[in-house]
């Protein structure tokens, strides 16, 4: 796959904090490629840096083959960049936005096909500072892509908003891929990572842990795996005496039962249940979530 932009050896120092030290990853055309990490992690910096917005100390950075900080301008018409709601005026009508921001590149588009695509023709008269949070974003999306870039950046997209805007948000982000775009994430919410990003590079203390599809960076890492069982006949003492099991966690008729070897466990979990005539009502394989493992590789670095 071709990759539309291209980061290496990038850092980036304020005084004495080293905010992206030593950072290389590539993006590939048509992906959307999340950049996680908890507070202070380097996130922003280093997607601003990929923005034009701020300068780094080292390393080279290709958007589309350009570098930001020497073709500006040309990138501008090609990338898109959601900024934050604060700054369009408040006052400003959402229609009087989308006109004045469509006005800044040469690639004018119609406003009316963004309008219908996020749903904005009941509010083109309302001023900004009266819509809510989800469509706040919603209008700074649209003003992020009204010129049709091929690449678009999105700092912390769904922050602030209720669980019904996020994912309402989520379905318009993976519309843009559908579209062809190639779309910059930065986010701590693990939900966002494992159901938008095909990609994610995990950011601690401006260095990258690691980078892979979310999935796979769960298996191939995880460490946390389980079987998730519930039933009200079965007994706790029971299950952590069955072999290989190595602890057992209790919530009401739900139990975690953790073993190095989960398939065996299963075996001898489903005869003593066929045994004991308890009766399973769920049950599945957990092999944890990408918050488990990014906690778990803080830890192991830290450590
Ligand atoms: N303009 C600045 N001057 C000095 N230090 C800065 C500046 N911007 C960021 N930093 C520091 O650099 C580090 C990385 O910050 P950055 O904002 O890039 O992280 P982040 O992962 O985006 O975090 P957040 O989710 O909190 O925005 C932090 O320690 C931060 O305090």
């Amino acid at each position: 796959m071709e990759p539309v932009i291209v980061v290496e050896h990038l850092h980036k120092r304020y005084r004495n904090v080293h905010a992206v030290n030593d950072v290389s990853f590539s993006v590939n055309m048509g992906e959307i490629y999340g950049i996680l990490g908890p507070n202070g992690a380097g996130k922003t910096t280093t997607i601003e840096m990929l923005e034009g917005l701020r300068k780094r100390d080292e390393g080279t950075i290709r958007i589309l083959g350009l570098d930001p900080d020497t073709h500006p301008y040309e990138l501008r018409e090609r990338i898109g960049i959601q900024f934050q709601s604060t700054s369009v005026q408040e006052r400003m009508k959402v229609k009087e936005a989308l006109q004045l921001f469509s006005s800044f590149y040469r690639n004018r588009r119609e406003i009316d096909p963004i309008v219908n695509a996020l749903g904005l023709e009941p509010y083109l008269d309302t001023p900004f500072g009266q819509l809510s949070g989800g469509w706040k974003q919603r209008v700074t999306l649209a003003l992020a892509t009204i010129h049709d870039p091929a690449i678009v950046f999105l700092d912390e997209p769904s922050a602030g908003l209720d669980p019904h805007a996020r994912r309402e948000l989520w379905e318009l982000i993976l519309q843009l891929r559908k579209e062809g775009k190639t779309i910059v994430l930065t986010t701590h919410y693990m939900e966002e990572a494992e159901r938008l990003c095909d990609r994610v590079a995990m950011f601690h203390k401006g260095r990258i842990l690691a980078v892979d599809k979310p999935q796979r960076l769960v298996a191939t890492w995880g460490k946390v795996r389980y079987l998730h069982v519930e039933s009200f006949e079965a007994d706790e003492q029971r299950l952590r005496m069955l072999p290989g099991v190595s602890e057992v966690k209790r919530d009401g008729h739900v139990y975690h039962v953790f073993a190095r070897d989960l398939q065996s466990a299963a075996l001898h979990l489903f005869r003593l249940a066929d045994e004991e005539g308890w009766i399973i009502r769920s049950f599945r394989f957990e092999t944890g979530s990408l918050e488990d493992l990014f906690i778990s590789l803080v830890k192991e670095e830290s450590a």
